[in-house]
């Protein structure tokens, strides 16, 4: 794990030193939009079109951000418009990498054996971390945007014209109470767990993971009356929801000791995972056993030893009960 300074590779874990143990994330550094005509979006430049085949995306299946990028891919129907690359599920002293490995497609566009080279392809004096999921442009040679909450709401819309699925999961009456919600949510779960799981003091821990369950108890309290976020559609705030609590049980609970409760023990919450993970394609984009390995196996200031546990056993194909 590290990062580029000036384009060139540094292997350093994140710095909790300067921030009292408190685990910080850095906003992402590209911030271009895709849209209908290649005007620009609401950062950023301009020039990139929705245009069939000229987009390709990066992404691991372990990283709940890149995660959220593969399921509007899948059910926007994009699969047949934008290519994808998914790195290996070890990120080691240089990142991400294409090492062969379970769940590895390599980079037809660079035959980059680093993510950083892709970076560095961009922008050769690029400074700041490697992550994914990371959207290039064919056609410009560059990246478009590693930022998450904005490749899925281009991926909502902007392909709309060009052969992508109508289904729309950010319907405008819907737009402020869907950005309420991922407010609320993001520092709460779904960084929260990470807040709580790279802590390097009692304290912040103990922050982090109070904010983690106050969230997810209110949530399986709004979800007595609703079956998702926003009432009876399924909206861009579940997919968002989705892809940490997919992960909690396996990862969350162990590995960032995240354990006050297990979703298996939220009623609502686990009825919601179940249902969600049932919607027609979410299951092909769901690897535990890649999660795990990327987890377990990488982040070795957390677990030296990298052992893998082999459980829980968990069955997110059984009856929701949700309706
Ligand atoms: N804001 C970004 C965050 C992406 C992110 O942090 N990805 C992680 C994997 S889960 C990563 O690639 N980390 C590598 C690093 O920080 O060096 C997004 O949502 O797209």
């Amino acid at each position: 794990m590290g990062l580029l300074v000036e384009g060139k590779w540094q292997n350093t874990w994140y710095d909790t030193a300067t921030t009292g143990g408190k685990f910080e994330r850095k906003a992402s550094s590209f911030r271009n939009w895709v849209t209908k005509d290649g005007s620009a979006g609401s950062s950023g430049v301009g020039g990139f079109k929705a245009e069939a085949d000229r987009y390709h995306l990066y992404v691991s299946l372990a990283c709940p951000w890149a995660h959220r990028t593969i399921i509007y891919r899948k059910l926007k129907g994009l699969d047949k418009l934008i290519t994808m690359s998914v790195v290996n599920a070890f990120m080691g002293d240089e990142g991400w990498t294409f090492e062969p490995g379970e769940g590895v497609i390599p980079d037809p566009i660079h035959g980059a054996q680093f993510a950083h080279q892709i970076y560095t392809k961009a922008d050769s004096h690029y400074t700041g971390r490697v992550t994914v999921p990371i959207l290039w442009d064919k056609k410009t040679n560059t990246i478009v945007s590693n930022e998450s909450a904005e490749i899925i709401r281009m991926f909502n819309s902007a392909f709309d014209d060009v052969g992508a699925t109508s289904v729309n999961f950010l319907p405008e009456r819907l737009h402020r109470e869907i950005d309420q919600m991922n407010d609320y949510i993001y520092p709460t779960i779904n960084n929260g767990v990470y807040r709580a799981g790279f802590a390097t003091t009692q304290a912040a821990y103990d922050v982090a993971v109070e904010e983690v369950f106050t969230a997810l108890d209110k949530l399986e309290a709004l979800l007595a009356k609703r079956r998702y976020l926003m009432g009876s559609q399924i909206t861009e705030a579940d997919w968002r929801l989705f892809t940490t609590l997919v992960r909690f049980d396996a990862v969350y609970v162990g590995h960032f000791k995240c354990n006050k409760k297990r979703i298996v023990d939220y009623t609502n919450l686990w009825g919601y995972l179940r249902d969600l993970y049932q919607q027609p394609g979410i299951s092909d984009t769901v690897d535990i056993p890649y999660i795990k390995a990327h987890y377990y196996g990488s982040h070795e200031s957390i677990n030296p030893t990298r052992i893998i546990p082999k459980g829980p056993l968990l069955d997110f194909t059984t009856a929701p009960q949700r309706y």
